[in-house]
This record gives structure tokens, sequence and C-alpha cells, in this order.
């Protein structure tokens, strides 16, 4: 199916190149290849960005509310920074945040957030859920179904989604699809089990793509069959 309103994981990791956390390059490519997926296409699309690029996860030295706070404000400053690379590009996006950071991003307020989505503004969902114990995987599916959007890309430095992290294991098996079920029985931790529930429920298939090659995410959106997608 062509794309209609998509919500759009990205990591962390699409802002760095490796060397620095928040790259020019980086940033600039990450801007340019959402906008050519968009520009001639009817897709209407919100983002989510992680925060791996800078904080990876509870911190053993600080207490796990409080790391999980640092690790949603990273994504605010993430989501500043696309939103930056966005209007360079020329493209117009409105940033909401889960919990308050005046002067940063407006607070998130979802009629409001559809109203942007629906004059084809871009919108990004920045500061996680506003909880702790939760991801931005998670973030973007809750997002998607506030939003009603009828699928969830997560674009990552994977080609799909795999028998066990490829990374790890050379013996890895891709699957072309497979059902939320599956992926939750599987334990299959591409993303996290929260997010695959959340979107089993609201019925809001998940594509898992290689975001760093040129052109996929454009693909996805035209409807190509590339990566692995998880569905009912
Ligand atoms: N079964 C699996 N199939 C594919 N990839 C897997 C699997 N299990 C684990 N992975 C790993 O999951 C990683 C997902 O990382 P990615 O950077 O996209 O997400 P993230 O950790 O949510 O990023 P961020 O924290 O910035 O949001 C892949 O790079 C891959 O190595
Ligand atoms: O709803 C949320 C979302 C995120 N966090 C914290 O932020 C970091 C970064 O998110 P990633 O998905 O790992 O990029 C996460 O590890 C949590 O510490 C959160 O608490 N609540």
């Amino acid at each position: 199916m062509a794309a209609k309103r998509v919500l759009l994981k990205l990591s962390g990791e699409s802002l760095s190149d490796g060397s620095s956390s928040i790259s020019a390059a980086s940033l600039s490519r990450t801007a340019n290849e959402i906008k050519s997926a968009i520009t001639r296409g009817k897709v209407q699309l919100a983002i989510v960005v992680g925060a791996g690029n800078i904080w990876r996860g509870a911190c053993k030295f600080i207490e796990r509310v409080t790391a999980d706070k640092m690790g949603m404000l990273v994504t605010v400053m993430n989501s500043l920074a696309l939103s930056d690379a966005l209007a360079t590009a020329g493209i117009k996006s409105n940033l909401f945040s889960a919990n308050g950071v005046s002067g940063f991003a407006e607070n998130f307020n979802r009629e409001k957030a559809i109203r942007c989505i629906e004059q084809k503004n871009i919108v990004i969902f920045a500061g996680g859920t506003g909880n702790p114990f939760f991801t931005t995987d998670t973030t973007a599916a809750l997002r998607a179904a506030e939003i009603k959007a009828n699928m969830l890309l997560k674009a990552t430095q994977v080609d799909g989604v795999y028998s066990a992290d490829p990374k790890k294991n050379k013996d890895a098996v891709k699957f072309a699809s497979l059902t939320f079920k599956e992926a939750l029985d599987k334990h299959l931790k591409i993303m996290d089990s929260e997010a695959f529930s959340l979107c089993m429920q609201t019925n809001i298939s998940i594509t898992v793509f290689d975001f760093y090659k040129d052109g996929n995410l454009r693909k996805v959106l035209n409807g190509e069959k590339i990566g692995t997608i998880v569905e009912a």
C-alpha cells in the first residue's frame, strides 16, 4: 500500500557520523532523504527521533527515572537539530514536546498536531512519551495511534527484521514479513514489545528498513516492498 499518514521513527544515529553525535553531513542527508521522499507524494508525515547518538539507556550512576528524563531531553535536542535541517532544506515543521520545555518546543497537543499534518507540515514529536521506563520506539507507536497513522516506518541501520540481531549473529535469517504475534513470541529485539503490542492493538503496520541506502525512504513511501513488514 502506498503511504498516506505515516509516522517515521528515526534512530538518533541518523543525525550522527559516528565520530560526532550530530554531524552536518548526516543531518543534511537525513533532511534531504525526507525531502526527496515527500516532494511529489501525497504523504502526511510525522517524525519521532531517538537519542541513541547521545544517550543509551539507563546510566549506572544516575537514578533510572532521572536518567530517563535526561534521555527524553536528548530527543528534544535531536528534534531541534532535525527541524533546523529540514528548514535549511526548505521544509516547514512543527515541533511538539510531551513535557513542557517552554521556549524550545510547543507542548504536545493532539488536535493541533493533526491540523498541522493535514496542512502538509511535517510534525516532529519530541520528549518521548513524557514518562520514564519507555523508549522512543514506544513513543512512535503511541503517537502513530494518536494521529491515526496508517503505518509506522522504522528507519534503521539494518535492512529488516532478522531471527536474531544480524550485527551479532551471522547466521540470522531475514523475514520478508511477520505478524505482531510472531515478533512478540520470538522476542525480536529490533523494537521493544510495548511498541509491537500497541501497533498490534491499533492495527498499524510497521515497516523496518535500511535508512542508510539512499532513496529507500522514498521507495517505502511509494509502496515498494523493501525491508520487513510487521502486521496483523
Ligand atoms: N531481530 C533483529 N532484527 C534486526 N535487527 C535487530 C534485531 N535485534 C536487534 N537488532 C538491532 O536493533 C538495532 C536497532 O537500532 P536502531 O538504532 O534503529 O534503534 P534504536 O536503538 O531504537 O535507536 P535510538 O535509540 O536512537 O532510537 C539494529 O541496529 C540491530 O542491530
Ligand atoms: O518515552 C520515553 C522515551 C525515552 N525515554 C528515555 O530516553 C532514552 C532515549 O530513547 P531511545 O528510544 O533509547 O532512543 C531512553 O533510553 C530512555 O532513557 C523515556 O524514558 N521515555
